[in-house]
C-alpha cells in the first residue's frame, strides 16, 4: 500500500515548499536559497551550526513551533560546500527557479544540485591531486560485488571479492563514498569499516540489481553485452554497478556520463596484494598519524600537473604483478633521465587538467577558464613533444608521444567560439569570442556604444531645441532622461514628455530615447542570453551532438567522432609523462638505479637506503644515511634481525619493502645495484595500534594480523614481522613468535624479515636453514657508556639489547636506571648460573600445529624468575613517564622472589 505524502498544511506556504524538497532529501543538507542567501532550517540548521559553528537563529513560526534557522551566503557558497564535504556531508542545493515577480505565493524552488563526497566535480571541491572515487558494494552471502567511479576522470571500474578481501579493496581504492544497500551497511565487518573512512550513504535494496546494472553499464559503454570488457560474468559487480549509476546520474542531475568510455574489470591475482596494514606501515600514502606527508607519495610527486600526481597515486596503490608494464616505464624513466627530463617538465607547466574538463564538458558543468586552459593545452602540444626525447629510442614513450595529438577540429572550435580571456562565469559575459556571431555583437554593441550615442543625442538636442545647457542624463531610478533648467522650459518642443520635476529643473523623455533606453536596457540581458545559448552550443559541438540546424546557423562543421575520447586518451598520455618525468628527476636527483627483474624468488639490494628518511636526515641536518644490503633467496628466506631500541630495525625492514614496491611500479630504486624477484603480495605486521574503535586489543590486533599473513604469505610474498608477540608476556610471546617464524620459514616460504627483542630465538638459526642472523650493530662510548647507533646491519645475532642505555636517551631518571641496572645485572648474573636455556626445539616440528604450550613450559621452569622476567620485558623504557618508570620498579620489587635461595 503506497504511503500517503505527509500533510504540511499547517505550515506557512514556504515553509511547506521547503519542507516537501527537504523530504526528497533527507540524507543531505538542504540549501534553500532566499534571497541572497541560502538557508538551511531546523535539524540541518542544528548539524550546521554543530559542524561548522553556524550561527542560529530563528525567524517566526510555523505549524506553531519556532523556525530555527542558519544561513550561508550566496556569494560565499562554494567555499561552504567544501567544508561540508570535507567533513563527509551532502548538500542539496534548492534554488528559486519561478519568476519571483509573477509567483503567487512563495517563488517556485528546485534542487538543481546535489553535492555529495564521492560525486563532486568542482575543481575548487576537489584534491587536485586524487582521485575522488564513489563506490558501491554489495553482498550476496560471503562474495561482495564491487562498482566504482570516479566522476571527475570518468574511472569506471569493477570486481568481485570475498569477505576477507573486501577491506584490502576498501584500503586500495580508498573511495571518498560507499554506497550500500541498508542490509549490507549493517552487516558490513569490522575490518571492512575500519579500512575505509569514506562517508556511507544507504541507497534502496532495489537499486543494487544485476540486470539493471548490466542494462546501465552496456547502454553508457554503448556496447550489446560486457565479454569484450570481461565483465559478463560478474553479476554482483553488476548489481553494485546498478545502484552506482542511478546515483551518479541522480546527483549529477540526470547528465549522460558521456567522458565514461572504458571499463576496467580488475582481478586481485593481477595485482601485487598490499593490504591495508601494509599501506598504513609502509606509510605509502599517509603517514601513520593520517598526514599526506612524509610518506612515499610525497617524496615522488614532483609532477607537475594533477593528472600526473593522480597516475603516481595510482600506480602506487595498484602494482602489477606482471612485469612488462613496470619494466618499460623503467626503461622509460632510463630514457628521460639521459634526455634530461627538465625540458618536458618545463613544458608540462603549461598543461591544464585536460582529465577533469573533458568530465567536466560531459557534465555540462565546465566553466569559460577551464576551456581556455584546454584551448591553451592543445597549442602546447608541439612543443611538448619538442621536449621529448627524439622518437624511436623508448617504445612507451613513443607511444605516449604519438597520444599527444593536437585534435584540431577541438582547437579551431575554441579558438574561434571563445574569447581570448574569458570571464570566470558564463554570466558575467565576455565568453563568446567577439566576431563570431553577429547578433552578439550587435547586442554587445548596442550596450556598449551606449555612452557614444547620449553625447551625440544631447549635441542634437542642443542645437534643435537652442538650450545650451540640456543635458541628457542616467539614473537608476529613472532612467534616461534629459534635463532643462527651470528658466528654458519654454522652449522644449512638443514631443518631450515630461517625467519628472525637481525645484530648479524639468526631466523629460523624447520616443527617439525611450526606444534607446528599452534597447539598452535589454541588449545587456539578450546579450548575456545570446551568450548562454551559444555556449550551450559550444558545449554540444564538444559533445558531438551539435543539431545540424544550428551547425549551419552559426557556420560550424560537426565534429566527428565526438572529442570526449580523444580527450581521454590525450590526459592518460599526459598523466603517463608527467609521473614519469617526476620519477625520472627523483631517480636523477636523488641517485637510485634501475632495478633488474629476475625469475627465481627473492631480491638482493646492494647499498638499500629508506628512501623518506634519508630525506628527512638530509633535509633536518641528522647527518647522512648508512645504506645497507639485503640478500633474500632460495638459501635465505628469511633474516632475524636483533639489536637495540632505535638501532634501525624497522627503518631497514621497511625499506626493503618500499625498494620492492618501487622496483615493481616501474620506478628506479634507492640502491647502488638491485635484483627483483617475482613479488605477488607485500605483508607487514609492524607496531601496535589499540584499535579501540573495533574493540580490539594490542594484542588481539597484533594476532589477527599475523594470522592473516600466515594464511596469505606465499613464496612470492614480501612479509616484515617488527616485533611480534611483545603485546603478551614474554614466555606466551616467545613461543609465539617462534612458532609464527618457523611456520613462515617452512610453511609459506616467504621471503620474511624478522625483527625481535627476543635472543633467544636467534637460536633458530641452528635448526631452520633458511634464516640467518642479523642484527644492527650499535657501540658505547664515553664514560657514560653511551650508546652509538651505527645504523648498520651486520651478520650474526645481536651482543646484548641496549635497552637500559636508550631509557638514558630518554631521558629516564637516574635512579632508575641505576636501579635498573642493577636489576639486570643480579637478572643476567642468575640466568647465566641457574637457568637453563631455553629450548626452543622442545616442540618437534611435527607438533607444529600447536607448538605454544611446549615452548611455554621451557620458558617458564621457573615460575617466579619468569614472572619477573616476563614483567621486566614488558617495560618498554621509551614509552614510561617517569612516574610510571617508578611504579614499574615498585612492580618489579614486588615480584622478587624472596624465599629463593641465591636471591639477592
Ligand atoms: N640506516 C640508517 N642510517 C641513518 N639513520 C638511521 C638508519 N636507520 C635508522 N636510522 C635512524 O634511527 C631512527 C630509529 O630507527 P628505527 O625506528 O628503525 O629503529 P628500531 O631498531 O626499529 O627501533 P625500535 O626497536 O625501538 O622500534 C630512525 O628514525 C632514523 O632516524
Amino acid at each position: 500500500m503506497a504511503t500517503a505524502p505527509p500533510d504540511f498544511s499547517a505550515h506557512t506556504p514556504v515553509m511547506a515548499q521547503y519542507l516537501r524538497l527537504k523530504a526528497a532529501h533527507e540524507d543531505a543538507l538542504l540549501f534553500f536559497r532566499m534571497g541572497d542567501f541560502y538557508e538551511l532550517f531546523y535539524e540541518d540548521a542544528r548539524r550546521a551550526n554543530a559542524l561548522l559553528d553556524l550561527t542560529l537563529t530563528v525567524r517566526g513560526q510555523s505549524a506553531g513551533e519556532p523556525v530555527v534557522m542558519a544561513g550561508v551566503p550566496v556569494h560565499a557558497v562554494e567555499s561552504y560546500l567544501a567544508k561540508f564535504i570535507r567533513l563527509g556531508c551532502s548538500v542539496a542545493i534548492a534554488e528559486q527557479v519561478g519568476d519571483v515577480a509573477s509567483a503567487k505565493g512563495p517563488v517556485e524552488r528546485q534542487v538543481v544540485r546535489v553535492v555529495t563526497p564521492g560525486t563532486v566535480t568542482d575543481s575548487e571541491l576537489l584534491d587536485e591531486r586524487a582521485d575522488t572515487l564513489l563506490l558501491a558494494a554489495h553482498r550476496r552471502r560471503s562474495s561482495w560485488g564491487l562498482a566504482w567511479l570516479g566522476l571527475s576522470s570518468g574511472r569506471l571500474g569493477l570486481a568481485e571479492c570475498g569477505e576477507a578481501e573486501l577491506p584490502g579493496w576498501l584500503a586500495r581504492l580508498a573511495p571518498a563514498e560507499l554506497l550500500l544497500a541498508a542490509d549490507d551497511a549493517q552487516t558490513l565487518p569490522p575490518a571492512a569499516q575500519a579500512a575505509c573512512s569514506a562517508t556511507l550513504t544507504r541507497r534502496p535494496p532495489w537499486g543494487f540489481d544485476s540486470a539493471l546494472g548490466h542494462r546501465k553499464l552496456c547502454a553508457l559503454l554503448r556496447v550489446q553485452n560486457l565479454a569484450g570488457h570481461n565483465g559478463e560474468a560478474l553479476s554482483l559487480a553488476q548489481a553494485a554497478a546498478g545502484a552506482l549509476l542511478a546515483y551518479a546520474e541522480h546527483t549529477s542531475g540526470g547528465q549522460a556520463l558521456a567522458h565514461v568510455q572504458d571499463l576496467q574489470v580488475e582481478q586481485a591475482s593481477a595485482l601485487i596484494e598490499l593490504p591495508p596494514s601494509t599501506l598504513r606501515n609502509l606509510e605509502i600514502t599517509q603517514t601513520l598519524r593520517g598526514e599526506k606527508a612524509p610518506t612515499l607519495l610525497s617524496l615522488l610527486d614532483r609532477c607537475v600537473t594533477g593528472m600526473g600526481s593522480r597516475a603516481l597515486r595510482l600506480w602506487l596503490t595498484h602494482p602489477l604483478r606482471e612485469r612488462m608494464v613496470a619494466r618499460a616505464r623503467q626503461a622509460a624513466i632510463g630514457r628521460l633521465i639521459a634526455h634530461g627530463p627538465e625540458a618536458l617538465r618545463e613544458a608540462l607547466k603549461g598543461v591544464s587538467d585536460v582529465e577533469r574538463c573533458a568530465a567536466r564538458i560531459a557534465l555540462r558543468q565546465v566553466r569559460p577558464r577551464e576551456l581556455a586552459g584546454l584551448r591553451s593545452t592543445l597549442q602546447a602540444l608541439p612543443a611538448l613533444r619538442e621536449a621529448l626525447p627524439p622518437t624511436g629510442g623508448d617504445a612507451l614513450l613513443d607511444s605516449l608521444a604519438s597520444a599527444l595529438q593536437p585534435e584540431p577540429a577541438v582547437q579551431d572550435l575554441l579558438q574561434r567560439m571563445l574569447a581570448a580571456e574569458p570571464a570566470v562565469l558564463l554570466r558575467e559575459g565576455g565568453v563568446i569570442a567577439p566576431g563570431f556571431d553577429a547578433t552578439l555583437d550587435t547586442l554587445r554593441g548596442l550596450s556598449q556604444n551606449c555612452d557614444q550615442f547620449l553625447v551625440e543625442l544631447e549635441a542634437r538636442e542642443r542645437a534643435r531645441t537652442g538650450i545650451p545647457n540640456l543635458r541628457v542624463q542616467f539614473n537608476k531610478v529613472h532612467g534616461f532622461h534629459i534635463e532643462v533648467t527651470a528658466g528654458q522650459t519654454g522652449k522644449v518642443p512638443a514631443d518631450y514628455q515630461r517625467r519628472q520635476t525637481l525645484k530648479n529643473a524639468e526631466r523629460y523623455t523624447t520616443p527617439e530615447l525611450k526606444a534607446f533606453e528599452d534597447q539598452a536596457l535589454s541588449a545587456q540581458e539578450r546579450a548575456l542570453a545570446r551568450e548562454k545559448w551559444l555556449w550551450e552550443r559550444l558545449l554540444d559541438a564538444l559533445l558531438g551532438r551539435l543539431e545540424a540546424e544550428d551547425a549551419q546557423a552559426l557556420g560550424l562543421a560537426p565534429i566527428e567522432p565526438a572529442p570526449l575520447a580523444a580527450l581521454g586518451r590525450l590526459a592518460q598520455a599526459l598523466a603517463g609523462l608527467d609521473a614519469l618525468a617526476a620519477l625520472a628527476e627523483r631517480a636523477a636527483t636523488l641517485n637510485w638505479c634501475a632495478p633488474v627483474f629476475v625469475p627465481a624468488p627473492g631480491l638482493q639490494i646492494e647499498a638499500g637506503r629508506h628512501p623518506v628518511v634519508e630525506a628527512r636526515l638530509a633535509e633536518t641536518g641528522g647527518g647522512p644515511f648508512m645504506p645497507n644490503d639485503c640478500r633474500l633467496d632460495a638459501k635465505t628466506r628469511m633474516l632475524l634481525i636483533t639489536g637495540p631500541n632505535m638501532g634501525g630495525k624497522s627503518t631497514y625492514m621497511r625499506q626493503v619493502a618500499l625498494i620492492a614496491l618501487l622496483g615493481a611500479i616501474g620506478s628506479w630504486v634507492p640502491a647502488r645495484r638491485c635484483q627483483l624477484g617475482p613479488l605477488d603480495a607485500i605483508h607487514t605486521r609492524i607496531g601496535a595500534a589499540d584499535d579501540l574503535a573495533n574493540a580490539q586489543s594490542t594484542f588481539m590486533l597484533e594476532m589477527s594480523e599475523a594470522a592473516a599473513i600466515l594464511h596469505g604469505a606465499g613464496e612470492h610474498s614480501l612479509v616484515l614481522m617488527d616485533e611480534i608477540g611483545r603485546g603478551t608476556s614474554t614466555s606466551d610471546g616467545l613461543a609465539l613468535a617462534s612458532a609464527i617464524a618457523r611456520h613462515l620459514h617452512e610453511r609459506n616460504r616467504a621471503c620474511t624479515l624478522f625483527a625481535t627483542h627476543y635472543f633467544e630465538l636467534t637460536a633458530l638459526a641452528a635448526r631452520l636453514h633458511g634464516l640467518q642472523n642479523v642484527h644492527v650493530a650499535a657501540a658505547q662510548t664515553g664514560e657514560h657508556e653511551d650508546i652509538v647507533f651505527l645504523h648498520e646491519i651486520q651478520p650474526g645475532p645481536a651482543s646484548r639489547s641496549y635497552g637500559v642505555q636508550v631509557a638514558r636517551l630518554a631521558g629516564m631518571p637516574p635512579a632508575v636506571l641505576r636501579e635498573a641496572r642493577a636489576l639486570l645485572e643480579a637478572i643476567e648474573q642468575r640466568e647465566a648460573a641457574e637457568r637453563p636455556q631455553i629450548d626452543l626445539f622442545a616442540a618437534s616440528p611435527e607438533a607444529e600445529a600447536d607448538p605454544a604450550p611446549e615452548a611455554q613450559a621451557a620458558a617458564t621452569a621457573d615460575p617466579a624468575t619468569a614472572a619477573l622476567l616476563a614483567a621486566l620485558a614488558d617495560i618498554e623504557p621509551d614509552q614510561l613517564s617517569p612516574r610510571e618508570a617508578l611504579a614499574a620498579l615498585y612492580q618489579l620489587k614486588s615480584l622478587q622472589p624472596p624465599h629463593t635461595p641465591g636471591t639477592p
